[in-house]
């Protein structure tokens, strides 16, 4: 009988130790591919979108046990996009700054134990969702973390603690904006869509969010004082941000957002600059299989 094959997709860009890691991790996989007795083939990203092409051109070319993503949030849905609606699952090892999905979905963040959970992994079906025709897997959103979504893309070195001092450095600039949720006018700090319950580094911006429940969570944070920030990072990183009176959440399965210029949002934490002053998001229920 053949071997159990595994495609793995490497994003060398990806996390705080990039490049010169990447060696070391393809060589792990490849010592711990052989000594779980199965096939096992790396490929390396060479710049942003190639995942999606790799996946693409190597979805039918063997019955794969699953298309591995190595990397974090980005590299993530760059491979997931290429599986929506097909039969191959997606695997995570997680090696990016965030990795919200793979927290989310308590998959380790050690190499060696996110590898033998995946080579032992039974495949389950999850939610995914649209931003227009932007397909995203944990979160999307307007305002203050897209704002600071696209500072930190900017960022030399990146990581939790470069993540934190850019949104602090923001933070007391930033104007809130008006924005028009399903026709009701408001203003906004941010809103975010939660396919997944957090941002990554267990920043959990809708800790109530299932990834089977064919429903988007979204998490509205209004206008606050600027004192009262200190309490909401401490509430984001508590999973106790709905207990705060600046935010409220509904779940949906389809929303419209206008906005008076054509927002900066981020879909699974990469910042895009939209050229319309609208756009929906949308659930696609059991939309992608997943190896865990
Ligand atoms: N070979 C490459 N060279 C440069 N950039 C790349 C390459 N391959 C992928 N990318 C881009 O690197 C960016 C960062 O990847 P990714 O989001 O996986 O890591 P991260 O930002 O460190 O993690 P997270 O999103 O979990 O915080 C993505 O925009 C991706 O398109």
């Amino acid at each position: 009988m053949d071997k159990p094959s595994y495609l793995f997709i490497l994003n060398p860009n990806s996390g705080t130790s990039t490049g010169k890691n990447a060696l070391f991790t393809s060589q792990s996989i490849e010592r711990l591919a052989k000594k779980n007795n199965v096939h096992a083939e790396i490929i390396f990203t060479e710049s942003q979108g190639h995942a999606t092409l790799l996946t693409r051109d190597n979805l039918d070319k063997t019955n794969w046990q699953a298309i591995v993503a190595i990397g974090g949030d980005g590299t993530v849905n760059e491979i997931a996009r290429s599986l929506v609606l097909t039969d191959t699952p997606l695997g995570i090892l997680p090696m990016g700054s965030g990795n919200g999905l793979a927290r989310h979905l308590g998959i380790p963040l050690q190499l060696e134990a996110a590898l033998h959970k995946l080579f032992r992994g039974t495949v389950h079906t999850i939610d995914s969702a649209l931003l227009n025709d932007i397909p995203f897997f944990c979160t999307a959103g307007i305002g203050f973390d897209a704002y600071v979504g696209k500072l930190f893309s900017e960022q030399k070195i990146r990581g939790l603690a470069t993540y934190m001092n850019v949104s602090f450095r923001s933070y007391w600039d930033y104007q809130p904006q008006q924005i028009k949720l399903n026709g009701v006018t408001q203003e906004v700090f941010s809103l975010t869509f939660a396919n997944a319950g957090q941002y990554g580094n267990n920043a959990w911006v809708a800790p109530q969010a299932s990834l089977q429940d064919g429903q988007l969570d979204i998490c509205t944070i209004r206008t606050f004082p600027k004192w009262y920030g200190t309490s909401l990072v401490y509430r984001l990183f508590t999973r106790q941000l709905k207990d705060s009176d600046y935010i409220t959440y509904h779940r949906t399965t389809d929303a419209t957002i206008e906005t008076s210029a054509p927002p900066l949002i981020h879909y699974d934490g990469e910042p895009l600059q939209l050229d319309v002053d609208h756009f929906t998001v949308k659930i696609r229920p059991a939309s992608l299989k997943i190896v865990l």
